[in-house]
């Protein structure tokens, strides 16, 4: 089966920093969820961010849905098909209320207002988050600004889920709750993630990154 995203031997490095990947490969198969663990600043986020194309790689090939990803304009295609939630969700979130936050990735998709408000309406029910869909986004806490973003991303229909400490901030029963989410969701799936227990129940298949290289976790 072709995979829906392959890394092959991704080098990176920040400006004037030492390497943080070097010769990273990883693979992403249909109705795979892989986890990503490593130690803090081992490259995880890095990892994704190149997914995307946030960060361009300084050597290596990244090839998603088929085809072989380089410059922005194949960077916008990818977008489209494989959502980041990000680490920290206020690099997500900015719209004044959550139904704009959650409806802005499919009005920039070319939805109507109102199919977007459609869409809006049926993820936030789907995360039991229909009460939130007037709230102020900035004045949520730190775990329901975290639920908010993956129905986001979820509104947006993608193929693929990449998501950097998805637990961070939820309290126990909103980490069950994540969990059941994600174990009902068609998708495929890249989790970085700290929490052994929420990995356990969560992965399909463990990875770590370290010293810039991807090993069996
Ligand atoms: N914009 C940046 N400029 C310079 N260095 C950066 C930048 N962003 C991240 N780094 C450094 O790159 C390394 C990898 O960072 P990254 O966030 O990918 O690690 P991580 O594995 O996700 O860490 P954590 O588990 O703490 O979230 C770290 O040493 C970090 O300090």
């Amino acid at each position: 089966m072709s995979s829906l995203i392959e890394l092959t031997d991704i080098h990176f490095a920040y400006p004037a920093c030492p390497p943080v990947l070097k010769g990273a490969s990883l693979r992403l198969d249909g109705k795979e969820r892989v986890c990503v663990v490593g130690h803090n600043g081992a490259g995880k986020s890095t990892l994704l961010h190149i997914v995307v194309g946030l960060l361009r790689p300084s050597r290596g090939r990244v090839v998603a849905f088929g085809q072989e990803r380089r410059i922005e304009a194949d960077f916008l295609a990818v977008r489209r098909l494989a959502g980041l939630v990000f680490q920290d969700p206020d690099d997500q979130l900015f719209c004044p209320t959550v139904a704009e936050d959650v409806a802005f990735g499919p009005l920039n998709l070319g939805k109507s207002k109102d199919e977007a408000m459609d869409i809006v309406d049926r993820v936030l029910s789907s995360l039991d988050l229909g009460g939130f869909r007037d709230r102020i986004t900035h004045k949520l806490s730190g775990g329901e600004k975290r639920l908010v973003t993956l129905a986001a991303v979820l509104a947006m229909e993608p193929k693929v889920l990449l998501l950097d400490e998805p637990t961070n901030a939820l309290d126990e029963d909103n980490e069950a709750r994540l969990i059941e989410i994600l174990l009902s969701l068609p998708q495929a799936m890249i989790v970085v993630s700290h929490d052994t227990q929420f990995r356990e129940r969560i992965g399909s298949r463990a990875v770590r990154l370290a010293d810039g290289e991807i090993v069996p976790g």
